[in-house]
Formats: structure tokens, C-alpha cells, sequence
């Protein structure tokens, strides 16, 4: 396996396979192997395993399906990719101008933490070989919105959504894999959920412990591809991501490429999917859009499920014995105390996150240097995490300077931080509902009733 790794990526071709669809569609297998250029046989080879939830009366593999099975295929390829970074992807079934145009979107922008924090430029930009297959024709039939798949993280912006769009629509939540903030929003919120399951292959494992290129993959863009395809499945047409306003803002520029961690979250890869997907009748859309995350917060500090939710990501690990709810020290845990604290009780923040983060944010405390970055004081740069804007984090650090809980902690006082102090009008001009959205309908009726 070791030997590998002494390959160059100029001599190796990264295969993405034609996907395996069993005859109901319950289950994808997602093929890859990687080739020396000058032999024929494999030198790795990966299957990855996406298992459907079941439904009652699946609609028949169709076209539609198969393509939407290709375009996973080619999203949850950069895994595979990565260890490696081969200097060509290969897809011998053929891509049509839209699925190439994905491919090389999902590699630059879903793979550009990983190239950064790796040093390997190139593997942004591999040469893709494929034989050109026909567009297909655009959808008859216009979504009604009628039955929402509306996907849950366990977190804050999934719950706001899935609040909002049931006054408006039959909803059924969605998750890939089953983590327990994700069964407990379920359970609190009374709706039903189906659940996929994805199996990376071990070899992948084998070979990072190997010493393979490993970092950030756009875990959004193959969760989407997971949820159109149960939408397609099981006849909804509408599937509700809740990706916030921040999430399309990089964290830094880098070989002439925005480095933005939340990439498969931002706007650019939403319109990106939306165009690959509605030919064939799923509306994919992300609900929170056109709102910050002050705003979203702000909701979401009124509804039910504050002793709920985890925006943690060590609460997501693949391994379950390395979950935890909040570990306490991370740069979302720190965003999102930031960020609460306006509008929950400090007791509660206490309950909720087992101790006060702000006290860990002074001069000289473990948290300092992750403020910093999140007001943007100093030279740091927004950290690789799920976190907002800093005009969002010194909003929220400027509400706490008269909030009768908070005014007089040592963190909110420190005179070091005062640059992060903004006026009230441009506080309020984050509680504004954002033109940069993909929303129509009852669903954009809906997101502007959210603030
Ligand atoms: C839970 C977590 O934060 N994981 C990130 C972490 O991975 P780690 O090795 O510590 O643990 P595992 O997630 O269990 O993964 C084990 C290895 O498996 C490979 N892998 C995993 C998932 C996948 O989709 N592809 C994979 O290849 C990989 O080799 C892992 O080492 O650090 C990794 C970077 O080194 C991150 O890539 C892991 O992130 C997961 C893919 C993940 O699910 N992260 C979400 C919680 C997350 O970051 N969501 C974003 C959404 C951004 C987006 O563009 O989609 C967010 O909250 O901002
Ligand atoms: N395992 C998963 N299965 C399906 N969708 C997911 C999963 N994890 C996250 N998502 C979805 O991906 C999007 C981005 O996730 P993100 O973690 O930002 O949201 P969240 O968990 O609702 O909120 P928070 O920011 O508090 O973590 C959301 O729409 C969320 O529902």
C-alpha cells in the first residue's frame, strides 16, 4: 500500500465506474479505481455504498435516477481522489457539458481547503477525460413544493428550516447516516425522517493511515445528491437544504482559487446542482439563503430545542466512539456561543454548552486566538469550520455590550476587542432580507417570515 504514495499524480488516472443500480433503486454501488497511465489493472480500488431509505411505492429507475446517481458518483469521487490526486479523472461512461462542468466545479471548489492545507495546487485542476454524451431535456413539469424532503444536521439552521417550511408544505425529514442530535431533532420535532446510509470503503481508511493526501471533502454536495435522489425515489419534488447567506464567503484566496471550506454550501455550487438536477424534475433549494446567521439565531433561540440541537461537528465523526455533543474548544462551539449568547440566557448557555466560553475567550485563555479570527482582529483569516462572516460575530459581540447578563463579563469589556464594536445600523442591517436566493412561492413567503 506504502508504495503508492511514491507514485507521482502525473502517472496515475483516477477511474470514476458507471454507478450499480439494484433493480429498485434502494441501493447505489459507486465504483472507482486507480490506474497507473502505461498498465491496465487497477493499483486501488474503492466502493463506496449508498443505501436508500425505504419507501412504500418507489417510483421505477429511470433516467432521471441514473443521472442523478452519475453526478454522486462523480461528487462522492473526490474522496477517493484526494489520496492520491491523480493527474487525469476518467469517465468512461461519458459526461454530458453540464456533468463535466460539475466535475471540474466539484473538484476546484469542493477540494480547495484540502489543496490549500496540502500544499497541492494541482490537484485542482486535473485533465478530464470523458466521451461527450447528450444533454438532456429540460423538466415538463414545474415543481408544486407541495411534499418537501427537508434535510437535518442536528443543528441550529436545519431546525429554523424545518419549523418554517411545515406550515407550508408535507414534510419529511432526511439524513445520511443516523448521528443522535440528528434522531433527536426528529424525535422533538414530531415529523417523520428518512434516513440513507453511506459506506466509505476501508481501503481509503488502510490508505490514510498509510500516509496518503488527506483533508476537507464537499460532504454537502454528496449529502444533496443523497437527498434528490430519495426525493426522486419516493415522488417528492422539492428538496430543502438550509444553507445560510455566510456559507458562500471564502475564508481566503489562494493560486488565484477562493478557499472556502462551506463551498458546497454556498450559492454558487446551489445553482450549480439546481441546474444539474431540475431536468429531471427536483427542485433543490436552500431555504436560509437569503439570511445571516444573526437572523437565523435570533429564530432559532424562540423554538424548542435548545436542549436539542448540536452545531458541534466532533458530534459527526464516522467512528462513533470519537463523538461528542460539544467538545467546548472548537471554532464552531466558539461561533456559536458567540452567537447565542444575545438571545438565550446565560444560565441556559451554561446548561447547554457546560461552561462559560467567554472566560476561555479572555487575554491569554484557549479560546482567544479563535475570537480573534472570528471578529477579525489581527492577522488571522475566518477559520476552516462551519462559522459566519466577521461582520456577524462583532454584531453579535455588540449586542452583548448591553445585555444585562453579559455587559460586564471581562470578555465583553476587554478593551482590546472594542475595534469589534459596530453601530446599531449596521447591526440591524443583518436582520435584512437578502436578494441572493433561488427561493419562489409559498417557500420565500415562508424564509421572510423567519425574521
Ligand atoms: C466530523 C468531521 O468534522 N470530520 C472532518 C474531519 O474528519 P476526521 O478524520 O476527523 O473524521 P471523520 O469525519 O470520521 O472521517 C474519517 C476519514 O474518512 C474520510 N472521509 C470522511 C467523510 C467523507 O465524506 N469523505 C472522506 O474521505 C477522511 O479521510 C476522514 O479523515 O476532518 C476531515 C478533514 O481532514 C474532514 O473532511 C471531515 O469532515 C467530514 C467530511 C464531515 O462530514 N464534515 C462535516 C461535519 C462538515 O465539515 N460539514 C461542513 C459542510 C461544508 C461542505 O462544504 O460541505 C460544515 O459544517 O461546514
Ligand atoms: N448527515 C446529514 N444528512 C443530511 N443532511 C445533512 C447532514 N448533515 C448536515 N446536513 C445538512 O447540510 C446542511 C448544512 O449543515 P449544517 O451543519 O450547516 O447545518 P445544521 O446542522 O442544521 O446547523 P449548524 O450550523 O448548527 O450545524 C443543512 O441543510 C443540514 O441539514
Amino acid at each position: 500500500m506504502s508504495d503508492l504514495l511514491n507514485v507521482a499524480p502525473a502517472e496515475l488516472v483516477f477511474h470514476v465506474d458507471e454507478p450499480r443500480i439494484s433493480p429498485d433503486g434502494a441501493v447505489i454501488e459507486l465504483d472507482y479505481r486507480i490506474a497507473h497511465v502505461s498498465t491496465v489493472g487497477p493499483v486501488a480500488a474503492f466502493t463506496e455504498v449508498v443505501t436508500l431509505p425505504a419507501v412504500e411505492s418507489p417510483v421505477p429507475v429511470g433516467d432521471g435516477f441514473r443521472a442523478l446517481a452519475r453526478l454522486l458518483a462523480l461528487a462522492a469521487g473526490t474522496s477517493y481522489y484526494k489520496a492520491l490526486v491523480p493527474a487525469t479523472i476518467s469517465v468512461a461512461g461519458g459526461l454530458d457539458p453540464a456533468e463535466r462542468h460539475f466535475l471540474a466545479e466539484v473538484v476546484k471548489g469542493g477540494l480547495a481547503e484540502f489543496a490549500f492545507r496540502n500544499d497541492l495546487p494541482d490537484a485542482l485542476f486535473p485533465t478530464i477525460t470523458a466521451p461527450e454524451r447528450p444533454a438532456p431535456a429540460a423538466a415538463a413539469v414545474a415543481p408544486t413544493h407541495a411534499r418537501a424532503l427537508v434535510a437535518v444536521g442536528g443543528g441550529k439552521d436545519s431546525i429554523v428550516t424545518l419549523e418554517a417550511v411545515r406550515r407550508m408544505a408535507d414534510v419529511e425529514l432526511f439524513s445520511v447516516n443516523s448521528y443522535e442530535p440528528i434522531t433527536r431533532t426528529a424525535e422533538a420535532s414530531g415529523l417523520p425522517i428518512a434516513q440513507a446510509s453511506r459506506k466509505l470503503d476501508p481501503a481509503l481508511f488502510a490508505l490514510n493511515e498509510a500516509g496518503a493526501h488527506n483533508g476537507h471533502v464537499p460532504v454537502t454536495a454528496v449529502n444533496s445528491l443523497i437527498a434528490c435522489l430519495t426525493a426522486l425515489r419516493g415522488g417528492q419534488d422539492t428538496v430543502v437544504f438550509a444553507n445560510e447567506a455566510s456559507s458562500s464567503y471564502g475564508n481566503l484566496e489562494w493560486h488565484g482559487v477562493e478557499v472556502n471550506h462551506q463551498w458546497s454550501k454556498g450559492i454558487g455550487f446551489e445553482g450549480l446542482l439546481r441546474e444539474a438536477v431540475s431536468p429531471y424534475g427536483v427542485d433543490y433549494v436552500s431555504f436560509l439563503r437569503p439570511l445571516t446567521e444573526l437572523a437565523i439565531v435570533r429564530r432559532f433561540a424562540q423554538l424548542p430545542y435548545l436542549d436539542v440541537f448540536t452545531s458541534c461537528n466532533r458530534a459527526f465523526h464516522l467512528d462513533a466512539s470519537r463523538r461528542r455533543n460539544w467538545c467546548g474548544e472548537c471554532p464552531k462551539c466558539t461561533f456559536v456561543f458567540l452567537m447565542l449568547s444575545p438571545f438565550v440566557p446565560a444560565s441556559q448557555m451554561l446548561a447547554i454548552f457546560g461552561k462559560d466560553l467567554f472566560a476561555d475567550g479572555v487575554d491569554g485563555g484557549p479560546l482567544r486566538h479563535l475570537f480573534l479570527d472570528l471578529l477579525a482582529i489581527g492577522d488571522g483569516h475566518k477559520p476552516f469550520e462551519c462559522v459566519g462572516e466577521p461582520s456577524e460575530c462583532r454584531a453579535a459581540y455588540t449586542l452583548l455590550q448591553d445585555h444585562p447578563d453579559w455587559s460586564t463579563h471581562p470578555f465583553v469589556t476587554d478593551r482590546a476587542l472594542r475595534e469589534a464594536v459596530v453601530t446599531d445600523a449596521e447591526v440591524e442591517a443583518l436582520f435584512t432580507f437578502s436578494d441572493q436566493h433561488f427561493l419562489t412561492g409559498a417557500l420565500e413567503k415562508a424564509a421572510r417570515e423567519v425574521l
